[in-house]
Order: C-alpha cells, then structure tokens, then sequence
C-alpha cells in the first residue's frame, strides 16, 4: 500500500472553481447573510447619521437653541446602532459556526463513503489537516467576510457622500487618499492568500507526516532516527511559520497604508479646512462634522482590508478542500433482492467469474482471470507467495476493487444490481493489520451486529480463549482499546470474536502471519470449523493447520491460480503447494519452539 504524498494533487483549484466553493457553503445561507447585510447597513447608516447629529448639537449650542432634540436623536443612534450591531454579531457568529461544521461534516462524509484505495492513497494526516484546520479558514470567507465587503464598500461610498455634501473641496483630497490606499491594496492583497496557501499546504504536509511517523514511532526510535525524523518535522512547521510570517508582514503592510492613508487625509482635512473657516468659506461645526467622517472613514478601510484578507484565505482553504470532491465515491446501493436464504446449499454463494483488476488502471493487474466459486458452506482455504494477489480477492470480494473485466456474482446476481450495502451485510472481514475500531472491547464485538446478548459475548469469547483475561479486566468489556495496547494476536481474535457475533454468510479472514500459541491456534480453529459447519469461512492462510483443515485450497501465484484441491490432492500434484507446505512447516516447528519458551499471552 502506498502513503505518498506524491501521488496528492498538489495545487489549489482555479479562482472561479474556488469561489463557487465558497459560494456553495454559503448559499443555503442566503436569508441570514442577506438579513446581516441588511443590519450592517443599517448599523452604518447609523455611523453615518451621527457626525450630522453631532454638528446639529454644535449648532444649537452656537445659537442657543433647545439641545433636547439633537441629543436625543445622538442617544437614540447610539442605542439602536449598538443592539444591531449586537445582534448581527452573534448572528453572523453562528452562520461561521454552523459552515465550518457543514464544511467538516461534508469532507467526513466524503472519507467514509470514499472508494477505498483513492482514499488511503491519500495521507491520513493530510485529510485530518483538511477536516481540522482549513474548515476554520473557510469561517470568515463564507459569512462575514462576504457582508464585511458589502458594508465595508457602502459605508465608504456612504462617507464620501455625506463628505461631499459638506465640502466638495476637502473631499477631493480625501478621495485621493482612499484612491492610494486602495492602489497599494489590489497590489498587495493577493499575495496574502498566495502564502497562506502555502502555509496550509506545509501544515498539510507536516499533519501527513507526523501521521505516518507516530505509526512507525517504533521503528523510527529503533533507528535512532529521531532527530533526523524531527528535523523533517520541524522542517514543515518551518515552512508554514515562514509562509504565515509572510503573509502577516503583508496584511501588516497594508494595514499601515491604510491607517497612514487615513491619517495623512485628516491632517490634510484639518489644514485646509481650517484655513477655508478663515476664509469664512466653512463654519466650524462643518469641519468638525467633517472631521468626524474622516474618522468614520477608518472604520469601512479597516473592514475591507480585513475581510479581504480573510476571503483570500478562505479561498486558499476552499481550493485544498475542493480537491476533496475528485475523491472518488462508491456507487450508491442499488439493492436487487436477493434471497437470503442460501446457507448450506449446493449452490454458490459468491462467485468470480473471468475477472482481471488491479490498482492502477495504467498498469499491470493484480490478478488476472479468476475464476473462483466460493461455497455456501465450508472452508475454502487461499494461498501462494506474497505479492500472489490473496489480498486482491478478498478486495473484490468486499467490492473495495472493481474488475477491469469479468464480474462478481452474489447468488448468481452480479454486484452492481445487488449493491454493495447487501453484499457486504453477507460478509464479515477480519483484517490481518488493523482489525480494532476505536472504542470499547465490547463496542469491538457489537460493531457488526448491537442486538447480541451478553451471555452470546460471554460464550464467543470463551470458544477463542478471551473470556477469562476479558474479564480479569478492571473494566471488563468496558476497556478501552487502542491499536497498542493489546498483541496484534489479540486483536485478531477480538475481531474474529466480531465477526462470529454476527454470523455471516461468508466469513473472510486474513490469518495473522504472527504465530499464536498452541491452544489458541486450536480454538480459532475450532470456532472457525464450527461457523464453516453450516456457512463459508475463506482464510489466507498462513499456517499449516489452517490449509491441512480447508476444504478446498486455491493456489494463487502471480495473480493467477495455479492450482486447487485438497491437501492431499495438491501434494500430489502441484510444486508450488508443496513449497509452500515446506515454507509452512518451518514456520510452525518454529512457532511451536517459541510458543514453548515463551508464556502464553493474555490480555
Ligand atoms: N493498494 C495497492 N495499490 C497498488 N498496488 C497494490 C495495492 N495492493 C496490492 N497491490 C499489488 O497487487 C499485487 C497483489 O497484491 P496482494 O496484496 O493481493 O498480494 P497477497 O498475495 O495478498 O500478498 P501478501 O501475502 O504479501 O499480503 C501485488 O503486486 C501488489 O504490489
């Protein structure tokens, strides 16, 4: 199985693709964003509204009329500006929440419904980057940085006009200085998001490989690789930290045009229009009104340039998660009906028949016109040398892999009519390297089916030899399980435990390669010859025993089968079974040697 990073698609999507990622975050939205909007403007309105209030309140001060009124209108824009202010706040607050979460719940549903090779082709903690991190960059871009513009660009239209309707001529010089402000920002601006997409592109990297390095943690310290492994590490958080400094000196940059664009028109404001109230051109409480504008102007600049900056890393974000949806999906259940009744019947129940897949349509096939029959009842037993392509059946049979040609048969009806929801409830799979899902023990073995009693669990556990240690557990079933703290023999006959609890038509089981204790190999036996009584049991089997027990051994060597029969048939007739046998032997007189040094394991 390939992790590499290579073979991820790399670049952020184009602009407009981008965009209508965002856009479609956004879209089920549209009544609150609308309703936002129309409270920001409402709330600037308000902004607007107070110099001219202010100058009201000068004037009746000069003229020695009622101050009642003028002050009253003040207090009254400051109150209701402050409540919608308030409630367009939390109201925008939640729609960021609520699309961060939708985000997140859309990419989930992706991974679990993704095929299954083009999803673990992608580093495991790269997708966990995505789900984590570059969802909380989408907040402000889907919500309020798409109102924050809106207003933003109002209120400053909305300034400048009420600035022109005080003084023409110190508008001008106003408009001069938002003009340079904004000149400085177009140019500045798309770099922001050109290296906060880099930044994420590194946390990305860095999230895959600290993945794959916990994993392998042993294997690194046994090396004595640790630094050299930190210093890769680190290497990425590098080049995030220095994307991110990047990006920050920029917004920095264009924060300080911005406020110093700002700055420099009042100062120019307060020298011209002071000489123009000299001039008797200008009564004092204009230019105090104006004055006040200018600083109003601060407000939808400080806005823009803010949520520009959190629209262009949202869109960098948007453009990684974009990628997401090339993922390739398995085919919605179709469901034909089948008949279940078909256990211990002379007919087969899965079929394969003249198929030929692989991994790489590119490439070579993993296996090569098969024609296998799996039995309704019994143990059919699959081996051959690594790389045969043992795993690969037991891909198609789970409807992980499509055949290039040839089809899959369920009962005599080909899995594209049956759907893969119902094949795979006829099936239960014991994996060979990760067979525990997070949870409990006992979360473990009702995984497949949650209707089995207790005394069911209780007597299962007991035909693989687990109930004792289970219980002497301080929380029994209740344990937690994690991958590390039990034997990679114990989580095998936890799942096998699993799988036995929901009794499937077909049971496949990839045999541990570790060696199990004597008794413990005899009772995964016994409840697998038991189960194959009146169902199917299809093992990869790397033990003698397993092969000696089949009824039915199928010989694979280089994605074909070479050979099929019995035991005793197959030592007759084929040389690669009996070198495998060989191979088998040495194996297990090993095994028996350790499994006599050594304890017996429990839990
Ligand atoms: N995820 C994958 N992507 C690409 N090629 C793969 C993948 N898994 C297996 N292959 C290739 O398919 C071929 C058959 O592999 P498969 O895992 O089925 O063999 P196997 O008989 O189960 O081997 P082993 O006993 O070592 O597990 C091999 O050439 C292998 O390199």
């Amino acid at each position: 199985m390939s992790y590499s990073g290579s073979m991820v698609p790399q670049s952020s999507g184009p602009e407009p693709g981008r965009i209508s990622l965002l856009w479609s975050y956004a879209r089920p939205h549209l009544p609150a964003l609308i309703l936002s909007l129309v409270l920001a403007l409402v709330t600037s309105a308000s902004q607007l509204a107070s110099p001219l209030a202010t100058r009201s309140v000068l004037d009746a001060l000069a003229g020695g009329g009622s101050l009642l009124n003028p002050v009253l209108v003040l207090v009254v824009l400051l109150v209701v500006g402050g409540a919608i202010g308030w409630w367009q706040w939390v109201m925008l607050g939640t729609l960021a929440e609520r699309i961060v979460y939708e985000a997140r719940q859309g990419m989930l549903t992706r991974f679990m419904r993704a095929r299954v090779f083009p999803l673990l082709r992608r580093p495991a903690g790269e997708l966990v980057t995505r789900v984590t991190s570059d969802s909380v960059l989408l907040r402000e871009a889907a919500s309020s940085s798409v109102v924050g513009i809106i207003n933003g660009t109002a209120l400053l239209i909305g300034t400048l006009v009420m600035m022109a309707i005080l003084d023409v001529v110190l508008v001008l010089a106003t408009v001069a200085a938002v003009a340079v402000v904004a000149a400085v920002s177009i140019v500045l601006m798309p770099e922001i998001g050109r290296a906060q997409s880099r930044s994420q592109a590194a946390l990305g990297s860095l999230g895959a490989e600290l993945e794959g390095n916990l994993r392998a943690i042993k294997t690194v310290k046994a090396a004595g690789s640790e630094q050299r492994q930190l210093d890769r590490l680190t290497g990425h958080a590098l080049a995030s930290r220095d994307e991110s400094v990047r990006a920050v000196r920029r917004e920095a940059m264009v924060w300080t045009v911005a406020g110093g664009g700002i700055q420099a028109a009042i100062i120019v404001i307060l020298g011209v229009g002071a000489w123009r109230v000299s001039e008797g051109e200008m009564t004092v409480s204009t230019l105090v009104a104006f004055l006040l504008y200018a600083f109003v102007l601060l407000e939808p600049v400080s806005t823009l340039s803010e949520n520009l900056t959190a629209f262009q890393s949202g869109l960098a974000a948007a453009g990684r998660i974009r990628e997401l949806e090339q993922l390739e999906q398995e085919d919605t259940p179709v469901g034909a009906g089948v008949s279940s009744a078909v256990r211990g019947g002379g007919g087969a129940v899965m079929e394969l028949r003249s198929v030929t897949a692989g991994y790489d349509p590119a490439g070579e096939p993993a296996v090569r016109d098969l024609e296998l029959r799996i039995p309704s009842r019994g143990h059919l037993a699959l081996v051959g040398p690594s790389g045969a392509g043992k795993t690969t059946v037991f891909s198609l049979l789970l409807g992980f892999l499509n055949p290039q040609s040839g089809q899959l048969l369920l009962q005599g009806v080909p899995y594209a009519e049956v759907g893969l929801p119902e094949v795979r409830r006829r099936l239960a799979y014991v994996e060979q390297e990760t067979p525990v899902v997070p949870g409990t023990i006992r979360d473990n073995l009702t995984f497949l089916n949650a209707e089995v009693t207790e005394q069911q669990i209780l007597d299962v556990l007991d035909q693989i030899r687990l109930r004792e240690t289970v219980l002497a557990l301080p929380n029994g079933l209740d344990t937690p399980l994690s991958d590390s703290s039990v034997s990679g023999g114990q989580r095998q006959r936890i799942a096998l435990a699993r799988a036995l609890l929901a009794d499937p038509d077909v049971l496949l089981l990839d045999e541990a390669t570790a060696q199990v204790d004597g008794l413990t190999e005899t009772a995964i036996h016994d409840a697998v010859r038991r189960h194959a009584a009146n169902a199917t049991v299809v093992t990869i089997a790397h033990r003698l025993s397993t092969v000696i027990d089949a009824d039915e051994i199928v010989v694979m060597e280089e994605g074909r089968i070479a050979a099929r029969g019995t035991h005793q048939e197959l030592l007759a007739t084929s040389e690669l079974y009996r070198s495998l046998v060989r191979a088998l032997r040495i194996d297990a007189e090993a095994g028996v040697e350790r499994a006599e040094v050594e304890p017996v394991g429990g839990l």
